[in-house]
């Protein structure tokens, strides 16, 4: 990702002063300029969620999403230093340090665009034990002058959507407009075909469970002038939020409405007061975030506010539907939901509940195929002995049935009638794992590998034997016939010993294999069935007798 000139921006790892930053910012959601359309880089996205060391844990994602210029990124690079200090107390660094990570900058220029993941994925054990892999998202910032009001919602939208903490930065006041941002409805007059997109989403979410669709929901006031009212902090901020969210009667419906709204869409919702920074972080253009320039007031509201947010006790894990959510999971919704944003008009909210319930679905489908394969592997893999058919078939069908239950079980969007298709796709993928289980299963047999050389030695053998007794028959011509039957079986065994041990033209080896099988099944196992018919009814005449 390329920073401009004065970003203090991170490509690779490297140390600065005693502040250590590892990994970079990818670019996951790109935004072209001009184009007002997203599109997700899914290697980049592959990149991080399908790492070893994350991709089967549950996630916990944090973004700051809110108008362009307001230090969003600035911020996402305190909350680096936190987890790269890994629970040590004076992760806040050194005075000097120069602050890195997501690119910010001054300016009056928009900066971030489209959205952004850190690369190095952070493992965080909870007190409970439990490992959560954290992901930082930036944003692009909203409301400036290169953006449609479709690009902010759609920005705004997706980060909450997919994040499990959705940190809402605004400046100095929580306006109204802020709450419509909330709802999209900015510019409701002119979109009005649009609106309460975003909490109309949660409601018809809410009607199809009992969970709330979002979930962590905090207010960030940068800069707040007012702490002679409502003090710096989350306490402050929470007498201040829950003024403002009141509903009171002689309040316009709408007014009333939207706080309902939101209400109803997050599990919690907080709002913390930050003071302001100083003025070197706000004017100068020589500032490069080191701490001696930034105001103390500020770099204690942050020692509070990011553990708030961040550390082993306080951190929320991503949920969908009341259920957690593992990183390889989170990626079939990223592609959902950047589908349902990849036409001109901003997505109906029921298309953002069927996104979610097709992404949802998605990941019951992979979860439950992923036990079906560990399940088999555990009794028939790649190191356990040859079965026989009748058994693996008992096992697959035990655990097909198994693994449909669990797939019913698990709690999806949607209703049973919009999952029976990929209840369906369930089912003939388990069936395709099945067929592959097959085939190893059949290569582990060593009579079936031997039945080829098996066969064509049988035959040199009878053409041998024939040969000899046509010779004592004086049928010279047709005994050379039979030499020369068997010695073609002699060069076939070869030729399969060859492919078998090098590896090469195994098209040849195949034809050969089934050559033999052919043979098998129609002449020479049906002489060796007789041959052992008529012995055992030689042997038990000879019995009877006796
Ligand atoms: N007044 C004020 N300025 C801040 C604060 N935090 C950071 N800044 C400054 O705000 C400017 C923009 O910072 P960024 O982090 O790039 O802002 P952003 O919100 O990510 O901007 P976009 O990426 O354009 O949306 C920088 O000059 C920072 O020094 C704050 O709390 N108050
Ligand atoms: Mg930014």
């Amino acid at each position: 990702m390329a920073t401009a000139a004065g970003d203090h921006g991170v490509e690779t790892s490297k140390t600065n002063g005693s502040v250590f930053v590892e990994g970079k910012p990818l670019q996951v959601i790109q935004c072209k300029e001009g184009e007002h359309k997203l599109t997700l880089d899914e290697d980049a996205i592959r990149d991080v969620l399908l790492s070893p060391e994350i991709c089967n844990k549950n996630v916990a994602v944090v973004s700051v999403a809110g108008a362009f210029r307001k230090g969003k990124s600035f911020l996402l690079d305190f909350f680096l230093r936190y987890l790269e200090a890994n629970g040590s107390e004076d992760w806040l660094g050194n005075d000097t340090a120069s602050l890195e990570g997501f690119p910010w900058r001054g300016g009056s220029e928009r900066d971030t665009t489209g959205m952004l993941l850190w690369s190095k994925p952070f493992v965080i054990k909870r007190p409970n034990g439990e490992e959560v892999a954290v992901l930082l998202m930036d944003t692009q910032g909203a409301f400036d002058s290169q953006s449609t009001v479709k690009d902010c919602a759609t920005v705004f939208a997706l980060s909450t959507l997919l994040s499990s903490v959705q940190v809402y930065n605004i400046s100095m006041q929580l306006q109204e407009n802020d709450l419509q941002h909330l709802q999209v409805v900015a510019l409701a007059s002119h979109y009005d075909k649009v609106p309460k997109l975003f909490t109309e989403y949660g409601r018809l979410a809410l009607q199809q469970s009992d969970c709330t669709p979002f979930q962590h929901l905090e207010f960030l006031v940068r800069d707040w002038p007012y702490a002679y009212e409502y003090d710096y902090g989350d306490e402050g901020g929470n007498k201040f939020l829950t003024k403002k969210l009141a509903i009171e009667d002689n309040q316009h419906p709408e007014l009333q409405c939207i706080r309902e709204h939101i209400k109803s869409c997050f599990s919690s919702i907080g709002c913390f007061l930050m003071p302001h920074p100083g003025l070197k972080v706000a004017n100068s253009p020589h500032f490069d975030g080191r701490l001696q320039d930034i105001e103390k007031e500020f770099k204690d509201a942050l020692k509070k506010f990011i553990p708030m947010v961040l550390s082993a006790e306080n951190l929320v894990v991503k949920k969908i539907q009341g259920e957690a959510i593992t990183a390889k999971q989170l990626l079939e919704y990223f592609k959902s939901y950047i589908k349902m944003y990849d036409s001109d008009e901003l997505p109906e909210p029921k298309s953002m509940l069927q996104a979610t319930a097709e992404a949802n679905n998605l990941s019951a489908v992979a979860t439950a195929k992923e036990q079906y394969i560990r399940d088999m592997e555990e009794f028939c893999g790649g190191d356990k002995p040859y079965v026989g058919p009748d058994i693996l078939k008992e096992k697959h069908d035990h655990y097909l049935n198994s693994t449909l239950e669990f797939f019913d079980s698990k709690r999806k969007m949607g209703g049973p009638e919009f999952s029976l298709p990929y209840r369906t796709r369930l089912e003939e993928e388990l069936i395709q794992e099945y067929e592959r289980f097959i085939s190893n299963n059949d290569s582990k047999n060593v009579f079936a590998a031997a039945r080829t050389p098996a066969v064509f030695l049988s035959l040199m053998i009878i053409c041998y034997l024939i040969a000899g007794i046509l010779g004592i028959l004086g049928l010279e011509s047709l005994a050379n016939l039979f030499n020369l039957l068997m010695g073609l079986s002699l060069v076939v065994v070869g030729t399969w010993a060859y492919v078998r041990y090098s590896g090469e033209y195994r098209d040849i080896g195949s034809h050969i294999d089934s050559g033999a099988e052919m043979l098998w099944d129609s002449v020479l196992g049906p002489i060796c069935m007789k041959l052992m018919q008529s012995g055992a009814q030689q042997a038990f005449k000879t019995k009877k007798m006796k």
